[in-house]
């Protein structure tokens, strides 16, 4: 059967655990058939990024209209994207990148700054599903968040600016809330005492892509999805890839 084709437009991690990498792992392990436009090569490992090469534009476009021109989109999914030209680029082919999931990456875990907070402002206000940390919302708000409620509020106004939906995520404590459709949602999820948490950000959000290519309904798809990167969380809980905070085990299944 033909698998429904869902899009990354990220960036590369040369230790595979977070960017493009991660997504098309995701992707696989879900059923979906992955393409991908990358926007940056990151020199990156379990320790940190000691490298950032953006892409020039034209090959970003480039790359976008090989994609759009050729494989009928599913879904599409945005992680790091550095240049506030890659965020109008996705904004002028939108028309064409059906259930749009966008994760405004802009720290690693590891403390890089991968992007800065106007490259990624012009998609905070198209309707796509945002799929912030605590952390990037208090940037994209402009105040600290902590806990579930100011979560909540974040979401709220990042609704309230023109995204469909808002989930903010909430890291080791597995709590997100999700904001759609007029209501809040707070997702409870398991815990897992892990170090090897490395990713999890483009799981959730590449995860959330393909359930919603497979035609789930918004909170179906963050439930989905949350699950799954739990389950992954645990399948890599133990083994030891790099000497830093190692991947997930996104083939647990
Ligand atoms: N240790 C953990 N145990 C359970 N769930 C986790 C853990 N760490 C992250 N998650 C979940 O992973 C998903 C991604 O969130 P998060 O880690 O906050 O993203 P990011 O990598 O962008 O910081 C969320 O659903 C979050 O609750
Ligand atoms: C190339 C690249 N893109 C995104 C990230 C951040 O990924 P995330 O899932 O938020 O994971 P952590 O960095 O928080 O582990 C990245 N590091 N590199």
């Amino acid at each position: 059967m033909t698998p429904p084709v869902v899009l990354t437009i990220a960036g590369s991690d040369s230790g595979g655990g977070a960017g493009i990498q991660a997504d098309l792992k995701t992707f696989a392990a879900l059923g979906a058939f992955g393409v991908s436009v990358i926007t940056a090569v990151t020199a990156q490992n379990t320790l940190g990024v000691t490298a950032i090469h953006p892409i020039p534009i034209d090959v970003v476009a480039a790359q976008l209209d090989a994609v759009l021109d050729d494989f009928p989109l599913a879904a599409v999914k945005v992680g790091m994207i550095g240049d506030p030209a890659v965020a109008e680029l996705i904004l002028d082919r939108a028309d064409r990148l059906p259930n749009l999931v966008v994760d405004p990456v802009l720290v690693a875990t590891s403390g890089a700054r991968l992007a800065e907070t106007a490259s990624v402002a012009p998609l905070v206000a198209y309707p796509c599903l945002l799929t912030p940390n605590r952390h990037e919302a208090a940037a994209l708000v402009g105040r600290v968040i902590e806990t579930a409620e100011e979560m909540a509020v974040a979401a709220d106004e990042l609704v309230g600016r023109g995204a469909r939906a808002v989930v903010v995520t909430g890291s080791e404590g597995a709590v997100d809330v999700l904001r759609f459709d007029g209501t809040t949602e707070v997702l409870r999820g398991e815990p897992v005492r892990t170090e090897n948490n490395h990713g999890s950000g483009c799981t959730f959000s590449s995860a959330i892509a393909v359930r919603l290519a497979a035609g789930d309904p918004v909170p179906t798809a963050v439930r989905n999805a949350k699950s799954y990167v739990t389950a992954a969380l645990l399948g890599g809980r133990d083994w030891r890839l790099g000497d830093g905070p190692g991947p997930l085990d996104h083939f647990v299944f």
